[in-house]
């Protein structure tokens, strides 16, 4: 059996980091792991969307980790996101994953084709197949298409090495059904940040965000509210989060806008990879504005775990 208390809390999506020529820079990388180490977060999500995955190269996706690896590994619990376009670049990475020390694999279904259920059910064997690692299911059906079915998720979750599902459909029903269907022991991690409370009212264990990043005391401090019981308090910090989320969204690319704040918070790693659209010069004043927004909602929730 593997022990799952060291995936359940907060666990921070990694956003990519590069350098001002847009290539992946391992320096930055382990600055940004170190900078969340030192706010006390559970754990990190490498390679996902948040971490833009699927707009590197497998040789990047590698670096990536080793650099994260080298900075937190046997600190933080690191989540190494494999999924890739092809099975075998998928099974090639959650090899590396395994040898490179991380804590466990986890994969999108699938990367463009739109793929049956039987397909899906073989991408992922393979990869739990390869390693000896845990495995987590990533669902998110808003990019991939791909439905994850009761009866899927029920012959996945009777294997031991996979312990759990990462879920990012808005359904908090589904998420409670997945729990049902996993059992207690089964981790179920909340994707949809902006209703991170109610996950967990539901049966989620924790969660894996992209814009926790941004405001990891926020998170942190919504998740020690719930677990001691005190549900009006962390309703007012989800709250807060969504003010902060709302206008992050406003942007052309939720991940431009985190990596701008992240500059201001003086952790530099660089703009999206394209497609994804950096901030526009025209809006750096707005984010400036948000910016002082999490700076002032940072300060309250420090403030207050301090009483
Ligand atoms: C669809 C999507 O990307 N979901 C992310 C993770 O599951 C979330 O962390 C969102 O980025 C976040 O909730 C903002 O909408
Ligand atoms: C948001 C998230 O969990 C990811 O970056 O994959």
């Amino acid at each position: 059996m593997v022990d799952t208390e060291k995936f359940k809390g907060i666990m921070i999506a990694l956003y990519a980091a590069y350098d001002d020529e847009g290539n992946v820079d391992p320096a930055r990388v382990r600055k940004l792991a170190r900078h969340y180490a030192n706010k006390g977060v559970k754990g990190l999500y490498v390679g996902g969307s948040s971490g833009e995955g699927m707009l590197q190269t497998a040789a990047e996706r590698k670096v990536v980790l080793e650099a994260v690896m080298e900075e937190v590994g046997g600190e933080l619990t690191v989540i190494a996101h494999v999924g890739a376009a092809s099975t075998r670049e998928s099974v090639e990475l959650a090899k590396h994953a395994e040898a490179a020390g991380a804590d466990a694999i986890s994969a999108v279904p699938a990367i463009y084709y739109r793929l049956s259920p039987a397909s899906v059910e073989r991408h992922w064997q393979e990869m739990i197949d390869s390693t000896s690692l845990p495995f987590i299911i990533y669902h998110i059906p808003q990019t991939t298409g791909f439905h994850l079915s009761a009866d899927l998720l029920t012959r996945m979750a009777a294997q031991d090495k996979v312990i759990g599902v990462k879920i990012s459909s808005e359904s908090t029903y589904e998420l409670q059904q997945f729990k049902a269907i996993g059992g207690p022991d089964f981790l179920v991690l909340n994707g949809p940040d902006e209703q991170y409370l109610a996950g967990r009212s539901i049966g989620a264990d924790g969660g894996i965000g992209g814009t926790y990043g941004v405001m990891p005391e926020l998170f942190l401090k919504l998740e020690s509210c719930y677990r001691e019981g005190r549900m009006e308090e962390a309703k007012a910090w989800q709250f807060k989060i969504n003010e902060i989320i709302k206008n992050l969204l406003s942007f052309p690319s939720l991940y431009g806008a985190c990596k701008a704040v992240l500059k201001l918070q003086g952790v530099e790693c660089g703009e999206p990879r394209l497609p994804l659209l950096p901030v526009p010069q025209a809006d750096l004043g707005r984010i400036a504005l948000l910016q002082k927004q999490i700076h002032e909602y940072t300060g309250e929730a420090l403030a207050s775990a301090q009483v």
